[in-house]
């Protein structure tokens, strides 16, 4: 892998594993053979209803995990063409989970993933099947952040 991609000002903006996000998720990961994890405790700002994480972030943590898999594993950015999630239990506000991503199949650049999120006593909480698209060129920034517009007053 390209370790000089990870190091990229721009790349450490992303909403779900950037360093310099400071309304990021702050996630991050451990690489296996087959499978990229996550731990994640879900905080306050992350609810929806009382006392249960917002499902839109419930499927950041699932595409995250599993695009990262994926980078992990080609070296190169892949984009998300479709993703479908079932949410099976409420994620508790506070309460660690365990995200996993995995490759299922490919055909040519498309890849099919999949992606669970778990209590740490193994109880299924949300899983996703997702298709990504591994793409060779370096993802670009805005024209209008090149050009130093666009950032907060
Ligand atoms: C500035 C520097 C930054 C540096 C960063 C560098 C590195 C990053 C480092 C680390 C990354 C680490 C981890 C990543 C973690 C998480 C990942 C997050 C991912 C995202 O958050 S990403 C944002 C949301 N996402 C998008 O923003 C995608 C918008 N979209 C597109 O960009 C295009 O849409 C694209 C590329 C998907 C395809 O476009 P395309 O032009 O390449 O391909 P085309 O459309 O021609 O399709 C070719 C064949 O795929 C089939 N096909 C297409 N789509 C399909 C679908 N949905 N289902 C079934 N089949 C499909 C067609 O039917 C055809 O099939 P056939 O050839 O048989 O006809």
């Amino acid at each position: 892998m390209d370790k000089s991609l990870l190091n990229n000002n721009e790349y450490s903006w992303c909403f779900a594993c950037g360093k310099d996000n400071p309304s990021g998720l702050h996630m991050r990961f451990e690489i296996d053979d087959d499978k990229c994890t996550a731990y994640f405790t879900p905080r306050r700002e992350h609810q929806s209803y009382p006392g249960r994480m917002h499902g839109g972030l419930v499927a950041v943590l699932l595409d995250e995990v599993t695009g990262n898999y994926l980078f992990a594993k080609e070296g190169k950015p892949s984009y998300t063409a479709k993703i479908e999630i079932r949410y099976r239990q409420p994620l508790a506000i506070g309460e660690e989970v365990v995200c996993t991503g995995r490759e299922l199949k490919r055909k040519g650049r498309m890849v099919e993933m999949q992606g669970t999120i778990c209590k740490k006593d193994g109880t299924l909480l949300a899983e996703c099947l997702s298709k990504m698209m591994i793409v060779d060129e370096t993802p670009q920034p805005s024209r209008k952040l090149a050009a130093g517009e666009g950032e907060e007053e």
